[in-house]
């Protein structure tokens, strides 16, 4: 009888994110600044005897067939292992959707690393985190940053990390349109054609372009957990262009702003804020603020925590 398993995957906020230079691959040159939250999808992965994957989710937005990640990440295991999958077979996978979708918030690359972990146990394939790491880069950029959670500087494209010893006594107030979707293609092809005259160039030489990058004050605030300066360092480029884009995303960030917090800023391509606040007390007052500043029956608004880890197994 094989075991199924049930895995909480975080999603994950933009604290930083600096567009560096475009990248002969079509992508973006990054330097970010990730953090897991406590808002987690749940999906229960359960071998089905079949030669074949199949996803369940009741949420309208998120598909069920080929197109979605998690039956992507399971295509991936497949094969890199076609053996494993001839002798265990396929699996079901049920996922349970709290992460709002298409927001910014990594929701999709979360679920594709909990089927990374998933049927490497099934299969006990015994894989290192580097294996799984250079598996969960070929699903996507944010992918390997949610199979490891907690604080991470990412660069390259985003798969590259660089682990560092976060704050975990932070709190956040989380806003998203649920009516409204940002492609994170769209955001940073418009950013590319808007601001390409500001990308560093790679001629100076990486020496001299990595002294041009910003994020080092706000590493260094994490380290030192020195909340009200992490709340000032926030940083964004492509505010830039989703803000311009979509009135009512900028308006919901000001209205955030205004009610107190030690800093607002837009999660990855949005388009979801997020305001930072010392203590759940401090996030549900702004909560409530919000709530009776927009009556929009179409704001969602959500309170959560800074947490260290990235996919975990549910007891
Ligand atoms: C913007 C960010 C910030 O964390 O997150 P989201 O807002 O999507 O959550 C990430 O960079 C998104 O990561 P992810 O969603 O995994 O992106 P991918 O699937 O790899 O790529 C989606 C598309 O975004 C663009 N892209 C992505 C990453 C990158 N460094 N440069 C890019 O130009 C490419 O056009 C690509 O086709
Ligand atoms: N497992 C999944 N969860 C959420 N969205 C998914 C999933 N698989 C595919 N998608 C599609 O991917 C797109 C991006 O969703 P998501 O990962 O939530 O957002 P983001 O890239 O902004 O973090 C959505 O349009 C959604 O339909």
């Amino acid at each position: 009888m094989q075991h199924s398993y049930t895995l909480l995957a975080p999603a994950k906020i933009n604290l930083y994110l600096e567009i560096i230079g475009d990248r002969p691959d079509g992508f973006h040159e990054l330097v970010m600044i990730l953090q897991s939250i406590s808002l987690c999808d749940r999906l229960t992965i359960n071998p089905n005897g079949l030669e074949q994957f199949r996803v369940f989710c009741q949420h309208e937005q998120v598909p069920s067939d080929q197109t979605n990640l998690a039956y992507k990440a399971a295509k991936l295991m497949q094969l890199s292992f076609p053996q494993h999958f001839a002798n265990y077979g396929g699996v079901d996978i049920t996922i349970e959707k709290n992460i709002p979708v298409a927001a910014g918030l990594a929701g999709g690359s979360a679920n594709a690393a909990a089927v990374l972990v998933g049927i490497d146990l099934i299969w006990k394939l015994g894989l290192t985190i580097p294996e799984l790491q250079t598996l969960a880069a070929q699903l996507g950029s944010d992918v390997p940053f949610c199979l490891a959670g907690g604080t991470a500087i990412a660069t390259g494209r985003g798969e590259k990390l660089g682990k560092i010893k976060g704050v975990d006594h932070l709190w956040l107030v989380l806003a998203k349109y649920n009516n409204l979707e940002v492609s994170t293609a769209w955001a940073y092809q418009t950013y590319r054609l808007s601001f390409h005259d500001t990308y560093l160039s790679d001629r100076q030489g990486i020496e001299q372009r990595t002294k041009q990058i910003h994020s080092g004050p706000l590493v260094s605030a994490i380290i030192h957990k020195e909340s009200a300066k992490i709340g000032e360092l926030l940083h964004n480029d492509l505010e830039k262009v989703v803000l311009r884009e979509y009135p009512n995303v900028a308006q919901l960030r000001e209205i955030m702003q205004r009610s107190g917090g030690l800093g607002t800023m837009m999660s990855g391509s949005g388009p979801s804020v997020f305001t930072l606040c010392e203590s759940a007390e401090q996030a549900k007052q702004i909560q409530k603020t919000v709530f009776q500043s927009i009556n929009d029956p179409n704001l969602g608004i959500w309170i959560a925590q800074f947490i260290n880890t990235g996919i975990s197994i549910s007891t």
